[in-house]
């Protein structure tokens, strides 16, 4: 299956009367890979999608599917499956009947298109709610039938747009852990959109990380989290966000360097070098978040074990771990 479902975005642009949705994008998706395209509300990630599902025209620039502009190919012949976060599903057809109607539009014939249906359905553990409407179903089932019908469709780009939004957290793991696997089995090229941090890091070989209808960054996740191109980058990937101190500040540094510290790389130090106040302690089970203030008024945030020992109010030193300062250029915020 690999080879097939190359995309390249050149110069693309999609404007809404005086919004930019998406501005001048060049991106390459490699055939079989799983990409994921994160950013702030309103950064044009949806709109990637529907402009590589034909969904949408762009202004200028194109979208190249193995090498082909697909500019004149309308949505449904187009080797493309989208999901959306919410499942567009027929509401008077049953499971089956959802799964099938795409087969039945292209002929395939009933048996074949049930035997396919049930196929799809076993793998996404939903065989036994194949005769259940869609308000009979829960929205995680709903989601898997969803994904099902896309599945079908076997095309050779899915896009799918928050795919796991409504899902609770257990549910989300789950088919997160579905959506890896089949992934891998089928080595299907696959645009994924997420607001969710452990999504980005999980769900792509390479993570995109787009700002007001631009690419920022992109490469694989874990190279982008250790090496943020710029603060808008840092600032965005990885919750709590990384601390951000201008002109170096109570980190040292020079005031032409802004200075970034993960909260996972401070550590709390009898000896460290800088003094805080701690303000807020958020215990979150498995570990514990503090929000602590130096004297200057800058604001460091600490991830540390899950019982951390201090309270509100408490003094604290830290330790930034030295190998992890990040520098950024304070005029341009790019990193240096
Ligand atoms: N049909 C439309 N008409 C007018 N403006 C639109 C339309 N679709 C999108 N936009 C605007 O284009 C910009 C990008 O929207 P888009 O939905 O692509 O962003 P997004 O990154 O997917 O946002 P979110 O994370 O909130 O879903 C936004 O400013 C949005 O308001």
């Amino acid at each position: 299956m690999t080879g097939r479902g190359a995309i390249r975005l050149e110069s693309l642009t999609k404007t809404y009367g005086r919004t930019t949705a998406v501005d001048g994008m060049d991106l390459d998706v490699r055939a079989g890979e799983m990409i994921t395209l994160v950013g702030p509300s309103g950064s044009g990630k949806s709109t990637v999608l529907r402009l590589i599902a034909g969904l949408d025209r762009p202004d200028r620039g194109r979208v190249l599917v193995d090498g082909r502009d697909v500019a004149l190919v309308p949505p449904h012949r187009r080797a493309v499956a989208m999901v959306f976060q919410d499942y567009a599903l027929y509401p008077h057809l049953t499971a089956l009947g959802n799964l099938t109607f795409g087969l039945r539009v292209r002929r395939v014939p009933r048996a074949e298109a049930d035997r396919r249906a049930r196929t799809a359905a076993e793998r996404l553990g939903i065989a036994d709610l194949l005769d259940r409407h869609p308000d009979e179903m829960s929205g995680g089932q709903r989601q898997r039938v969803a994904l099902a019908r896309a599945l079908l469709r076997e095309p050779s780009v899915y896009l799918l747009d928050e795919p796991l939004a409504s899902l609770d957290a257990p549910l989300r793991l789950a088919t997160r852990a579905d959506l890896l696997a089949l992934h891998r089995e089928l080595g299907t090229t696959t645009v994924h959109v997420t607001h969710d941090q452990a999504e980005a890091m999980t769900l792509g070989d390479r993570v995109v990380v787009l700002d007001r209808g631009r690419v920022r960054q992109v490469g694989p996740p874990q190279q982008v989290y250790d090496e943020p191109a710029d603060t808008f980058v840092a600032g965005f990937l990885g919750s709590p966000p990384m601390n951000l101190v201008a002109g170096g500040g109570t980190l040292g540094g020079r005031p032409d360097v802004t200075l970034g510290v993960r909260p996972e790389d401070l550590a709390l130090d009898a000896e460290g070098p800088v003094e805080a106040t701690v303000e807020v302690v958020e215990a979150l089970g498995s570990e514990a978040v503090l929000l602590t203030r130096c004297p200057d008024g800058t604001r460091l945030t600490v991830r540390t074990g899950p019982r951390p020992g201090v309270r509100p109010g408490d003094p604290v030193r830290l330790r930034p771990d030295p190998d992890r300062v990040h520098r950024f250029d304070t005029a341009t915020g790019r990193r240096r």
